[in-house]
């Protein structure tokens, strides 16, 4: 006999065993399928998969609505529709998450209010007692973040050199739970070798979980999950929104059960991406490959420029970056962070004051240029203490290239160099002052 509703005992009975439960068990009001990119079709280059996208949109709309609605109505007393509050899900957000998820080489992706939100929903997959290695040059927000969890949650956290193997081996065991990368390191440059930890890794412990922090590079220029990874998250504030407009953070994962777990995570926090936010995003991310292109390209100028001049750069475009085939094997560009040290925290600062294209800021990934002093700024919240067992130098300069002209940026790097007095004039133009007051010698042509 078909129900009120017209549904068949057969319909019916499928439905009750297709119930969707969370990982608690309790029935959940409808939430949004599964982002998934379009099985079957043509995959195009990773520039035309950035703007190509398709929606249902009942006028054709080529840009997705923001739908600003906490609330959707539904068909019945028990729901029936994709949608019942934003906090669960929302359209825009859905879209952007299917967008992600493609660009992302992934199944699922899931879209946050901030990189640190995405960090917070991945870390709620550990318990007390499970241990966690990671880098010994992280930003700075997430180095306090594992911190709380170490002092307040019962987490063990191992920081050593993730660029040395026998260092992370030595603390791998049965009871590590996640192992988290940031490659290249912020502010240090250094390169890490994705698939070679998450293979001993792995090894060690087939349940253990590789986080890869792709925000220096962007899908743009790497995809850490091709590389061993179970789930890569990133700043959406850095390069995918690209104009330093909004907070956003993005996560992605190959495994359903651990996608619907951070679903999870998101839906009993409500730190999903706000409908205009995710609308912003999605339009960032569609200039993402002219950004990058641009800013590395003015990134790999200026490194030349600056190493020219005999200061010590660390930028992975440079072949003198100690591991620069390394950072080649795993990404298709270099990106557009570098740092370069002086030897004196306050010509450091005289540099970083008088410049004027160069915005003195954190973050990095913005179409404009910006220059800071990243113990004074981004990792301040690191102690000097142990930035100092860290091997971080007070005086490191880093800076995050934008799109402007080059020739004007070198212009204006030149002018705070001499104003500064780091460098040395010569008959043939200027080279770094060192610690005696000399001239160096140029490291390059
Ligand atoms: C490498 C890295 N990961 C994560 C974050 C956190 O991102 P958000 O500022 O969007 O929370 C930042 C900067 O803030 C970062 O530099
Ligand atoms: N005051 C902020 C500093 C944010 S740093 C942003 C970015 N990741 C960078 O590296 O510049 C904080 O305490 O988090």
């Amino acid at each position: 006999m078909a129900s009120p509703d017209g549904t068949s005992p057969t319909l019916q009975a499928a439905n009750k065993a297709f119930a969707r439960l969370d990982i608690d068990g309790h029935d959940l009001p409808p939430s949004p399928a599964p982002s998934s990119p379009q099985a079957g079709r043509r995959r195009y280059a990773l520039a035309t998969e950035l703007v190509y996208t398709e929606t249902k949109d009942q006028y054709g709309a080529s840009s997705i609505p923001i739908y600003q609605s906490a609330t959707f109505k539904q068909t019945s007393s028990s729901g029936g529709n994709e949608y019942d509050y934003t906090r669960s899900g929302n359209p825009t957000r859905t879209h952007l998450e299917r967008h992600l998820a493609k660009i992302m080489n992934a199944t699922r992706a899931l879209a946050v209010g901030s990189g640190m939100g995405a960090l917070d929903v991945i870390t709620r997959l550990l318990k007390p007692g499970d241990e966690v290695i990671t880098g010994d040059d992280l930003y700075g927000g997430t180095n306090r973040l594992l911190t709380y969890l170490k002092n307040n949650q019962g987490v063990v956290v191992h920081h050593v050199d993730t660029t040395n193997i026998d260092r992370v081996r030595e603390v791998l065991t049965d009871k590590t739970t996640m192992v988290l990368l940031e490659t290249p390191t912020n502010p240090l440059i250094k390169i890490v070798d994705i698939p070679t930890i998450a293979g001993v890794t792995h090894d060690a412990n087939p349940k253990a979980l590789v986080i890869v922090d792709n925000t220096m590079l962007s899908p743009m220029l790497s995809n850490p999950l091709d590389l061993g990874a179970d789930v890569v998250y990133e700043s959406g504030t850095k390069y995918l929104s690209g104009h330093h407009d909004i907070m956003a953070g993005v996560i992605a994962c190959n495994d359903p059960e651990l996608g619907d777990k951070m679903y999870f995570t998101i839906n009993a926090t409500g730190c999903g991406l706000s409908p205009n936010d995710s609308f912003l995003l999605m339009r960032g991310v569609k200039t993402l490959a002219i950004r990058m292109e641009k800013q590395q390209a003015n990134a790999q100028r200026i490194a030349e420029f600056l190493e020219s001049h005999g200061f010590r750069v660390r930028y992975p475009g440079l072949k003198s970056h100690p591991q620069y085939d390394l950072h080649w094997s795993m990404a298709r560009g270099a990106g557009a962070v570098l740092s370069f040290e002086t030897g004196d925290v306050s010509l450091s600062e005289r540099i970083v004051e008088a410049a004027r294209l160069w915005g003195i800021s954190v973050s990095f990934g913005c179409v404009n240029s910006l220059i800071s002093m990243p113990c004074r700024m981004s990792h301040a919240s690191i102690d000097a203490k142990t930035r100092k067992e860290r091997q971080m130098p007070e005086d490191i300069i880093r800076l995050c290239v934008g799109i402007e002209d080059a020739d004007d940026l070198i212009d204006d790097l030149s002018r705070a160099l001499v104003q500064a007095g780091a460098v040395t004039l010569t008959i043939d133009g200027f080279h770094a002052t060192d610690a005696e007051g000399n001239g160096s010698t140029p490291t390059s042509a």
